[in-house]
């Protein structure tokens, strides 16, 4: 599927996402009031893939709170997201909640001593809730496919499990992982579920408290400086705000105060995020003067 270089590859690695035609694009904003704006394949759903690391890291936190911290680090790691390389150095602790080991931790921590099933059913009821929409759900033919072909998901599990950081049998905390990342969105349910980190913290403007303020805050400073893996530097160089990018070609960027933006096109760029995706962004950026680091 190197048909169209210039938008990039889409993943082969995991099949199903293979199999996905690289002209899709898709762009969602949501406006801090409310507004929602739409092109092309927004409604579309596509594998949200690591976007969902974020909302499983605020599940997490709201189970373990600032404890989450002594078994996964918050500084970027300048490696693949799949990369196992620092983990024997570091002993078991992966290098932020973002790349794959560090998301792991995260799984193991959401599943506290339940069945897979419940820990993934809280967090499919998280996300309906972030995006008021109870439609949203697990392609379970990408779950499939990941638990057969995740060897190095499966390797980086059991390898922290040698040094206590994965409490749980690998394959249940595996089991976790695979199907959230499984989570089959469009680009306006993920927009709409990302306003909580917009908001500061609130369902939408004057919405439910969903985290404070502080959490909101912290959660947009891990997607700036971990949310691309070892391009996390080059998006905050182009796009210039907090974003989470997954190999199924989306990314969600939040504008905090401003705007929760959603957008997909399946190619990748040799760190595994989407090509046109960030280029979409760095557009967006440019055209409403929305940065974290001031317009320009
Ligand atoms: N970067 C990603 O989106 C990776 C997620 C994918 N499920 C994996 O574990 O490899």
């Amino acid at each position: 599927m190197a048909a169209l270089p210039e938008r990039g590859e889409v993943a082969t690695y995991i099949p199903p996402l293979a199999a996905i035609d690289p002209r899709h694009f898709g762009l969602c904003i949501v406006t801090a009031d409310g507004t929602v704006h739409m092109a092309g394949d927004a409604l579309e759903p596509f594998s949200i893939q690591s976007i969902s690391k974020v909302f499983a890291l605020t599940q997490a936190l709201g189970k373990v709170g600032e404890a989450l911290w002594n078994r996964i680090g918050r500084e970027p790691s300048g490696t693949a997201f799949n990369s196992i390389v620092q983990l024997e150095r570091e002993q078991g602790i992966p290098r932020n909640p973002f790349i794959n080991a560090g998301a792991l931790v995260v799984a193991d921590v959401n599943l506290g001593g339940h069945e897979p099933r419940v820990a993934i059913g809280e967090l499919l009821r998280f996300v309906r809730y972030l995006a008021d929409d109870d439609t949203i759900a697990i392609d379970e033919a990408v779950a499939r496919a990941e638990q057969a072909t995740g060897f190095r998901n499966i390797a980086l599990a059991n390898y922290m499990k040698a040094f206590g950081n994965i409490r749980h049998a690998p394959e249940l905390t595996l089991g976790v992982y695979f199907h959230q990342c499984a989570i089959a969105m469009n680009c306006r349910q993920l927009a709409m579920a990302g306003r909580f980190l917009m908001h500061g913290g609130r369902h939408g403007r004057a919405g439910a408290r969903v985290v404070s303020a502080l959490r909101a805050r912290r959660i947009n400073a891990l997607m700036l400086t971990c949310g691309h893996y070892d391009a996390s530097g080059d998006f905050a160089f182009r796009v210039g705000l907090p974003g989470k990018s997954g190999v199924g070609g989306g990314i969600l960027a939040i504008a905090p105060g401003r705007a929760s933006i959603a957008v997909w096109s399946p190619g990748l760029n040799t760190s595994g995020n989407s090509k046109i995706g960030t280029l979409a962004l760095e557009r967006v950026a440019e055209a409403t003067g929305w940065s974290v680091f001031g317009a320009g």
